[in-house]
């Protein structure tokens, strides 16, 4: 059996044109949705993931301002900048690129981020909603999982989801949002020490590693969906997974190709939290 491999470019274009929709009726009623992204420093994989955001905004008619800031911008003009995108009325959504330089303290900067301009849902204030299941956003990669699973037809509830990796961007919340939707879920990391009799339980294998082709063919059940989240880049420059994809493909019963399809539908749910954070704005969309 070979596995339903999810085409990146239907799936996420025809997500896009329906939140373009959603973006041009908010306009008719007299509100651009705005966002603000910050880069600070040279990270080469980071300005290629600003300048993607920038151009899908664009496309959906979000306004979209980037800043780019030095290397060596200090915590406190940082801070500044955040303070007057806050208090911006254009500006709906606040982002600030990770990872920042050493001297910035990435947690500072995450909570004078204005909550309700919070798009990457990574300030206290949106954690705590998200984990008590109050409305707001969600952090955008995992969200974006979730998105994948249901454009998929893949039935959640129910099911036995394996996460591997617990960051505070993914793995984390990804245990949260998958609750939500009723599965049993197991949180995998680099401690646990029986990784593959765990993930071959797996009806829904979400890998979130961070280091390339490390779950083969005997980590998966027959039939399980994969979902790879790792994007990480060979020494010979081309993208991999944490999936060994051509190992696993014959496994699966659905499994997602990087690049192709994680990435570009985290960059949506970019859009579609921008959206919301203007329509609750607007008074349009419940608030807490
Ligand atoms: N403030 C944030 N910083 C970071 C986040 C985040 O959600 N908010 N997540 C990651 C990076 N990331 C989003 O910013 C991101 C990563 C990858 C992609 C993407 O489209 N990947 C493409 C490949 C692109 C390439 O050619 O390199 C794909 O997988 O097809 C989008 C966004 C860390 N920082």
């Amino acid at each position: 059996m070979s596995a339903h491999v999810i085409n990146g470019k239907e799936l996420v274009g025809a997500y896009r044109t329906e939140i373009k929709d959603q973006v041009d009726r908010l306009i008719a009623q007299g509100v651009k949705p705005g966002l603000a992204v910050v880069i600070v420093g040279e990270d080469p994989a980071s300005h290629v993931y600003v300048r993607n955001k920038n151009r899908a905004c664009e496309e959906a008619g979000i306004h979209s301002e980037v800043y780019k800031l030095p290397e060596a911008t200090s915590e406190s003009e940082l801070l500044a900048l955040i303070a007057k995108l806050n208090a911006d009325k254009a500006i709906h959504g606040i982002l600030v690129q990770s990872p920042l330089p050493k001297q910035i303290n990435e947690e500072r900067v995450v909570e004078a981020i204005a909550p309700e301009k919070d798009v990457d849902c990574f300030h206290p204030v949106n954690v705590g909603n998200l984990m008590i299941g109050k409305p707001g956003p969600a952090p955008c990669t995992p969200a974006g999982v979730i998105e994948i699973l249901k454009k998929v037809g893949v039935d959640i509830a129910g099911k036995h989801a394996v996460v591997i990796g617990r960051s505070n961007i993914v793995g984390k919340p990804m245990g949260i949002l998958l609750l939500r939707e009723h599965a049993t879920v197991t949180t995998c990391h680099s401690r646990t020490s029986n990784l593959e009799e765990i993930t071959s339980q797996a009806d829904i294998l979400i890998a979130a590693i961070g280091k390339p082709k490390v779950i083969k063919r005997r980590h998966v059940k027959p039939g399980a969906v994969v979902i790879d989240v790792g994007v990480n880049r060979l020494d010979t420059g081309k993208l991999s997974g944490d999936v060994d994809f051509d190992d696993v493909v014959d496994t699966a019963s659905v499994i997602t190709p990087v690049p192709g399809v994680v990435g570009p539908m985290t960059i949506t749910i970019l859009l579609r939290n921008t959206l919301e954070a203007a329509q609750r704005s607007a008074g349009l969309r419940a608030v807490h």
